[in-house]
């Protein structure tokens, strides 16, 4: 299945990087030997295959790694552009129109919406809620004028904006239900909301994605470990 060599997958299963991976390994439809990663202990392979950030996710492709998430789907999209659905479109200002949009949404709306993963009390929730709602302003209207009335960012099909904002959702709604706040509001962002039910009702999505109890769980972890002078550790 793997062109030119065996694929393995490092990654740690609520991570959301670790998930654009996956999604797109699985909308290639390509099998892969899928490695936990334990961030608080990393591997040699890790250590060895992503040196610089020593960070998941890394796809090992023939025994050379590819790091960084939206470089990863890229990487896949290239090695098997003959196989399953294509991630980028095939015009140059379209795919350039859906790297910035991936890029928006780690520079912009990330950093926003961290400083509400981060919160733990109610007056942070407020602030950080606050400044992370222009950031989803604007990505309602990058969806409106990407998708063109379509289901996707990438027109019909899931591209790579998709699977940038995408791999959040479950975040997304668990730090929502601690922190009693509804960010993808339907009423607020009719687009997004809708977007967000159908990206999540995809298959290779299904597949990829956390479970919500486990991942509410571990935030709860790792909101308690935030407040302890030992810190949370594996995250960035
Ligand atoms: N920009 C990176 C971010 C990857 C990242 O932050 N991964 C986290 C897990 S969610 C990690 O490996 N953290 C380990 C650490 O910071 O030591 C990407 O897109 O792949």
């Amino acid at each position: 299945m793997a062109a030119g060599g065996e694929l393995q997958l490092l990654g740690s299963w609520y991570s959301p990087y670790a998930i654009r991976a996956k999604v797109a390994l699985g909308l290639k439809g390509l099998s892969y030997q899928y490695l936990e990663e334990d961030l608080s202990s990393k591997s040699d392979l890790l250590l060895k295959s992503n040196p610089v950030h020593k960070k998941v996710p890394v796809l090992v492709h023939g025994g050379r790694p590819v790091c960084e998430s939206l470089v990863v789907v890229q990487y896949v999209d290239e090695a098997w552009a003959g196989t399953g659905p294509p991630l980028l479109p095939a015009d140059a200002r379209d795919r350039a129109t859906a790297r910035f949009w991936a890029a928006f949404i780690d520079d912009k709306f990330f950093k926003a919406w961290r400083e509400l993963f981060r919160s733990t009390t109610d007056g942070q929730r407020a602030e950080a809620f606050g400044n992370v709602v222009p950031q989803v302003e604007t990505l309602e209207q990058a969806f409106m004028e990407c998708s063109k009335g379509k289901a996707f960012f990438g027109g019909d099909a899931i591209g790579l904006a998709d699977i940038a904002l995408g791999s959040f959702l479950v975040w997304i709604q668990v730090v929502d239900e601690v922190s009693g706040t509804k960010l993808l509001d339907g009423a607020r962002f009719p687009g997004l909301a809708a977007w967000a039910e159908r990206f999540l009702s995809v298959d290779a999505v299904k597949d990829a994605m956390p479970e919500f109890e486990r991942l509410l769980e571990h935030y709860k972890g790792f909101l308690a470990k935030l407040a302890s002078p030992a810190g949370p550790g594996g995250y960035s």
